[in-house]
């Protein structure tokens, strides 16, 4: 039987005196499309940072595909993966920034072709090809050439998850990836997500976009203070949710 994509049990973080994450459970089953939901400082995004080795947990079990993240599960003692393990699973994940982070010196397809190609030694032109296709893919085949500067902000996230994806990851992460643009530009962006989760990308994604939570997700997860309060399907945590600082949250992005 297959892993989920990703397992947490009772995940801890904390930063100096501040615990960030109190113990969280979660389980993200392959082509599920999980939307991390809640108030700013609730801890959504240390989380996501954890998933991807970018924070280190202090307590508790996580899993991508199976494999532990940060620390070896057997035994009682915490063994830290090697530097290179770790960067071998990182290719694995694809994360997609609020800010989106390009190369401001390279054009689109240069900045794509950029990302680190996992199959050793392939050829450049190959690589050209494939960026083209990721290109075509996020809508911006006519915009290969031009820097990030020369694009919008939804284009220049557009270009990120064209980047991110070039790296074939099993799970992509999405932090925020439409908070820093203008609205005329989110729905863009929210369109290449949605085909991504059409074409069965496991995807957990930090939103304040209600919409896309219901409409995409397959799991909602209510964060508040370091816990998950609530979960289930969407259509239900949100429409009738069942705790009462859910409800409360709801209340003001609805
Ligand atoms: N590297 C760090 N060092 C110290 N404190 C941190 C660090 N990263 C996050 N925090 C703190 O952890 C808490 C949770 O932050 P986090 O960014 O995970 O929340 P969030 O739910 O994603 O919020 P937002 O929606 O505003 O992004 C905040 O109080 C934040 O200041």
């Amino acid at each position: 039987m297959n892993a989920p994509m990703v397992h947490a049990e009772g995940v801890r973080k904390h930063f100096g005196k501040l615990q960030v994450l109190k113990g969280i459970d979660l389980t993200v089953e392959r082509g599920q499309v999980c939307c991390l939901l809640g108030p700013s400082g609730s801890g959504k995004s240390t989380f996501l940072r954890c998933i991807n080795h970018l924070e280190k947990i202090d307590g508790g079990r996580l899993s991508v595909d199976g494999e532990p993240v940060g620390y070896r599960p057997q035994g009682t003692r915490l063994h830290e993966l090697r530097e290179r393990e770790v960067a071998a699973r990182r290719r694995d994940i694809g994360m997609v920034f609020q800010r989106f982070n390009l190369f401001p010196h390279m054009t689109a397809l240069e900045n794509v072709m950029e990302a680190p190609v996992k199959v050793a030694g392939t050829a450049r032109e190959r690589a050209r090809d494939e960026a083209r296709a990721l290109l075509d893919q996020v809508g911006l085949a006519d915009r290969e050439g031009h820097y990030p500067a020369e694009l919008s902000g939804g284009q220049q996230q557009r270009v990120a998850i064209a980047r991110a994806l070039a790296m074939k990851p099993k799970l992509m992460l999405f932090d925020e990836p439409t908070s820093a643009l203008d609205p005329e530009l989110v729905g863009d962006v929210l369109d290449v997500m949605r085909r991504l989760a059409d074409d069965g990308m496991t995807m957990v994604v930090v939103t304040h976009e209600i919409g896309f939570a219901r409409e995409v997700g397959d799991l909602a997860v209510f964060m508040d203070e370091g816990v998950v309060v609530e979960s289930g399907d969407p259509r239900r945590v949100l429409a009738e949710p069942e705790q009462e600082r859910t409800r409360a949250f709801l209340s003001k992005v609805l």
